[in-house]
């Protein structure tokens, strides 16, 4: 079987600078998928036309919106980029000038134009968990989304937040920390 080979990693976007280019639909969703994750994102966006439900959302979150066209100047001192236009060859001009200068970019509607995909995305106060169907179903990986937000207790946090408390006291070595840690969180899996 096939399998994914992805690797999720977490991102700490409030210190990373990303841009989004287009303000349409997909640009819509795109930002708040990220912006309902991690509120704190420093996005930045950038199209000649923006929706009206962009500018709300945008508006809400502090996101900058420059009205222009894509140009490559955009790119400067961005970590990430997220293209959404209308115009395949703007998404695909900027693929290549993020590869050019080893920036990550995501075309929203073109997995081979993407260094990385968007997730579908469960967040329980400290608890997060990324699905991704490798780009075969994106509608799974919402379903799945939908499904864990359903089942995972609110009070996963608690636990955290406990365990959390209770790590810092344990006394001795690693090893040690580590099987008390195991005994009290047995339940758990069984
Ligand atoms: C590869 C990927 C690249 C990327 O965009 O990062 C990608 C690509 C494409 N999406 C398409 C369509 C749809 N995308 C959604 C929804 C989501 N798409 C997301 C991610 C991803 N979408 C990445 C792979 C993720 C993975 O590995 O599973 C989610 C999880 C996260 C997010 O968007 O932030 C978010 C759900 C968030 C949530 O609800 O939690 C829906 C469902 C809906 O809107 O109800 C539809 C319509 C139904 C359908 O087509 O399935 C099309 C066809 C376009 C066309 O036909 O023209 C392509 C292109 C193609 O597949 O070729
Ligand atoms: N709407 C949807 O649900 C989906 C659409 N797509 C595809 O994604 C693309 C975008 O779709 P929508 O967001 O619905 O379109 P849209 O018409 O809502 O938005 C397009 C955006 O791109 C901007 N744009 C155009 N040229 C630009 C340039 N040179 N520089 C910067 N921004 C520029 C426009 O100003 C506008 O903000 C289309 O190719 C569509 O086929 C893919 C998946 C789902």
């Amino acid at each position: 079987m096939e399998k994914n080979e992805l690797y999720p990693i977490f991102l700490k976007v409030h210190q990373l600078n990303i841009l989004i280019v287009g303000g349409g639909y997909v640009a819509e969703e795109k930002l708040h998928f990220l912006l309902k994750s991690s509120p704190n994102a420093k996005v930045t966006m950038v199209a000649p036309m923006f929706r009206e439900n962009t500018i709300t959302l945008a508006k809400k979150f502090d996101v900058e919106m420059i009205d222009d066209v894509y140009h490559s100047d955009y790119l400067d001192d961005k970590h990430i980029v997220i293209a959404t236009t209308d115009r395949e060859e703007v998404n695909i001009q900027v693929y290549r000038h993020c590869k050019a200068r080893n920036t990550m970019v995501n075309v929203a509607d073109n997995p081979p134009y993407c260094d990385f995909y968007m997730g579908g995305i469960v967040t329980k106060g400290h608890v997060k968990i990324a699905i991704s169907t490798n780009g075969k179903s994106p509608t799974t990986a919402k379903r799945l989304r939908q499904f864990f937000e359903e089942v995972i207790p609110e009070n996963i946090n608690e636990l955290v937040q406990n365990l959390n408390l209770f790590r810092k006291t344990i006394k001795g070595g690693f090893e040690e920390k580590v099987e008390k840690l195991n005994e009290h969180t047995k339940s758990l899996i069984e």
